[in-house]
């Protein structure tokens, strides 16, 4: 599991590390990290230009310690300070101890850099990029050199991954002590590149439940089912669709697709696409209306390509949980799930979550963590909120939210929702709690998109085949 930490719950670790060390021990300790890092990228230090992007806290302090250390290993090091005067005075005093320089002319320097550490802002950093490090952060992007953030892309907002101004876009970030929670969110997660943790020794100081998960594959074939040796279907689990119209049966066809790579014994299928579905996959069992007498279900799924069909009403009457999706989003009334004595989960992606919460859709795709957090309190149900970075957010707020790894950008196309509803439903009909079931079926989602995609267009139909050789990726060690 990688874990993301809010920037306060970091402090707190550092305050009580520090308090056990030496004055500037830690920062030693960063700088260090960080200096390994850029060395790896540089591959030959020696002869090097580095530039270093220095603010005025302790961000900066970082950059200037580890430039020291790379001049030591013969790199040309030069400091541009964004405020003169009130960079960290005892890093800068080591850089030009070991033979740096403070640049005359931050954008010569620039131009010419193979390398550029981004010391601006860290934790501290708030609302964007200040005016007078707009250029400059631009100026490093447009270099050609290899931007390396320092703890966090300059300008993001550590907490939540919203990037509401101008922001340093890295190549990759070096980050110490723990994952901020923004790194692993989009926007933000975008403008740090490949992020590579440093420890620093907080490990011990940190709280037991963070603020953020990442599930990975170990985490994953954990919570995989796997049929017992006395497992029949129903053991299984067995779960019900309700999906597709006379104007989408598609959407049918592919939930059920999902729906049979995901673990249950069987799938029951209801609703107007039976032909369609039946055509496709003969191992499906088709049921007439209404879906209470459709037979044993442990959870259903409800919504894709159901247009105006009925079905949300009949489900959200049963007793076992249910998956809302698509469709059958449109104007769900929270009272009814709240009243429900099963879980329920929801799966918008931003433009649903936005109906639901009343806002635009900018607003959700900008504040994602907040969004699926006030849409588990507002639904008392757990939420998938789809995106580049899925979020699954639980509806007790103690609960770490969830963030998918796996995703990539090919999986935006038509009916690769259906597929995830589909493969969702049928992880909780197999006895997976909703948290769990909506992080691994995003995670088995998004890596079979990967796998078959590798960097091509792929369809929805492709994603479903390729779930069986992702499960399978997940469990071989
Ligand atoms: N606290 C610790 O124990 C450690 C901290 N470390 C480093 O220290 C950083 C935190 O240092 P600080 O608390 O000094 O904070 P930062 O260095 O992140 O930033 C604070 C400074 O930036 C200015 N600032 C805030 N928003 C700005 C903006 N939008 N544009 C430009 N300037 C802005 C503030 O006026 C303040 O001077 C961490 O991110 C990490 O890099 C590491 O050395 C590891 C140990
Ligand atoms: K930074």
């Amino acid at each position: 599991m990688r874990l993301g930490y809010s920037v306060e719950t970091v402090r707190a670790a550092e305050g009580e590390l520090m308090a056990r060390l030496p004055e500037g021990a830690l920062m030693q300790r960063a700088a260090a990290g960080l200096a390994a890092a850029a060395a790896g990228l540089l591959g030959r230090v020696y002869g090097a230009r580095v530039v270093l992007l220095v603010g005025s806290g302790d961000n900066g302090g970082d950059a200037l310690y580890a430039g020291a250390r790379l001049v030591r290993r013969g790199a040309g090091v030069s400091a541009v300070l964004i405020t003169p005067g009130r960079a960290h005075t005892a890093g800068l005093a080591a850089l030009l101890r070991a033979g740096g320089r403070v640049a005359d002319d931050p954008y010569e320097v620039l131009a010419a850099a193979d390398l550029v550490l981004d010391g601006i802002t860290g934790i501290g950093g708030h609302g964007g990029l200040r005016p007078d490090a707009v250029p400059l952060a631009r100026a490093a992007h447009g270099s050609g050199a290899v931007v390396l953030a320092v703890d966090l892309p300059s300008g993001v907002e550590a907490d939540t991954g919203e990037v509401g101004g101008e922001a340093v876009r890295a190549d990759a970030t070096v980050t110490f002590g723990a994952y901020k929670t923004g790194l692993l969110i989009d926007p933000a997660r975008e403008y740090a590149g490949a992020v590579r943790l440093v420890d620093i020794g907080l490990g011990p100081h940190l709280p037991s439940v963070p603020e953020l998960e990442a599930l990975q594959h170990a985490d994953v074939a954990h919570l995989l089912p796997v049929p017992a040796a006395e497992s029949d279907k129903y053991r299984r689990g067995v779960v019900g669709v309700v999906a597709g119209s006379a104007r989408y049966p598609g959407a049918a066809v592919l939930a059920v697709a999902g729906a049979l790579r995901g673990g249950a014994g069987a799938v029951r299928y209801v609703g107007p696409g039976s032909d369609a579905v039946i055509a496709r996959f003969p191992e499906a069992l088709v049921h007439g209306w209404p879906p209470s007498k459709a037979g044993r279900v442990q959870a259903w799924v409800v919504g894709p390509g159901l247009g105006d069909s009925p079905g949300v009403d009949e489900v959200l009457d049963s007793d076992v949980p249910v998956l809302v999706d698509a469709d059958g989003l449109r104007g769900l009334d929270p009272a009814v799930v709240r009243a429900r004595s099963a879980p329920t989960l929801l799966t918008p992606h931003a433009g649903e979550a936005a109906a639901l919460l009343g806002v635009a859709r900018e607003e959700v795709e900008g504040t994602r963590l907040a969004s699926v957090r006030a849409l588990a309190a507002k639904y008392g149900a757990t939420v998938l909120l789809k995106g580049s970075t899925t979020l699954v957010a639980d509806p007790d707020p103690r609960r770490a939210v969830r963030v998918n790894p796996t995703g990539t950008s090919w999986l935006a196309t038509a009916g690769s929702g259906d597929v995830l509803s589909g493969l969702t439903g049928s992880l909780l009909a197999a006895g997976l709690a909703p948290l769990d079931a909506g992080s691994v079926g995003a995670y088995l989602h998004g890596l079979a998109a990967r796998l078959v995609s590798r960097d091509a267009p792929v369809s929805a139909h492709d994603v479903a085949t390729a779930l069986p050789q992702a499960w399978r990726d997940t469990t071989t060690p």
